[in-house]
């Protein structure tokens, strides 16, 4: 099964044969949404929206631990990640389809970021958030559906919000060499490593965020506005890249637990099946 979370814009995926919609319990609380279940060129996808239906959930609200939670119990094992990003870069203009490599973490401590804590302890490697096999299919779709200039590798600024950044902000995080800036890749890529989960996003720019010269700073409005047209990219990306995962390759991500657990009780083998179910 293939996750699809579909960020600002994307509330449904509209590509999917024999839908299904499930509602799935966490011991994290509700996921944002209903997930919807269906066929997309023969492979079975799973498809959440990231800010709820009718787009009701703030970036700090976004219930991550739940939606990744629920992706896994559903059999998920390779979570495709989409979103709206403003861009840090001159040449990185709205349209374009960036698939980031790196993040830092510029949010405020307050979103729930790890599955771990209660008696089991263990430290995940986040030194490459996002799994370079996806990443790699993700770029290969990209460009066999006609996304040539599709960006690899960049690193994503993720701000708390939902306020966009100040000017000064905008340029500290330029003068950094940060590419793109969202609010909703942490604490979502540390827990999909946590769950051992294949996760790379599909950034779609829909704005030069503030600090450009000569274009308008970004609004709710813009985003919505240019998200209208990339999500026709982004369906077509993710028709393409479904076609391309190997659900039975093995993957180092599928292993991130392996050497991470701390916790010496024997209590902590039964904590770790109890929440994963490994
Ligand atoms: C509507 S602009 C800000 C909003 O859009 C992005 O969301 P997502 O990553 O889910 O596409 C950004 O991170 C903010 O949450
Ligand atoms: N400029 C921006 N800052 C933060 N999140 C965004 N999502 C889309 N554009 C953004």
């Amino acid at each position: 099964m293939i996750g699809v979370i579909g960020g600002s814009g994307l509330y449904d995926l509209d590509l999917l044969d024999g839908v299904e919609t499930v509602r799935v319990k966490t011991p994290y609380g509700p996921p944002s949404s209903d997930i919807t279940l269906g066929t997309l060129h023969g492979r079975r996808v799973a498809f959440l929206a990231r800010h709820g239906a009718g787009h009701r959930l703030t970036p700090t609200e976004v219930p991550s631990r739940a939606n990744v939670y629920a992706l896994r119990r559903l059999g998920v094992r390779h979570v495709l990640a989409v979103s709206a990003v403003g861009s840090l870069v001159d040449g990185y203009a709205p349209g374009r389809l960036v698939v980031p490599d790196q993040i830092v973490d510029r949010t405020k401590g307050v979103r729930p970021a790890t599955f771990f804590g209660d008696g089991l302890v263990a430290h995940v490697s986040m030194a490459a958030p996002f799994c370079p096999r996806l990443r790699a299919d993700l770029l290969a779709a990209a460009k066999s559906s006609g996304h040539d200039d599709a960006i690899d590798g960049a690193t994503y600024c993720c701000i708390e919000g939902p306020q966009f950044s100040t000017r000064a902000e905008s340029h500290l995080y330029r003068s950094w060499g940060l590419h793109i800036i969202g609010m909703t890749a942490v604490p979502e890529a540390a827990l999909a490593r946590e769950a051992q989960l294949c996760y790379a996003g599909l950034a779609l720019v829909t704005d030069y965020d503030c600090w450009h010269e000569s274009e308008e700073p970004v609004t709710a409005d813009m985003v919505a506005q240019t998200m209208r047209s990339n999500v026709i990219a982004a369906r077509e990306v993710l028709a393409d890249v479904v076609t391309r995962i190997d659900d039975a390759a093995d993957c180092g991500c599928r292993h991130a637990v392996d050497g991470a657990v701390l916790t010496a009780t024997p209590e902590a083998r039964r904590l770790l099946h109890e929440r994963f179910g490994d």
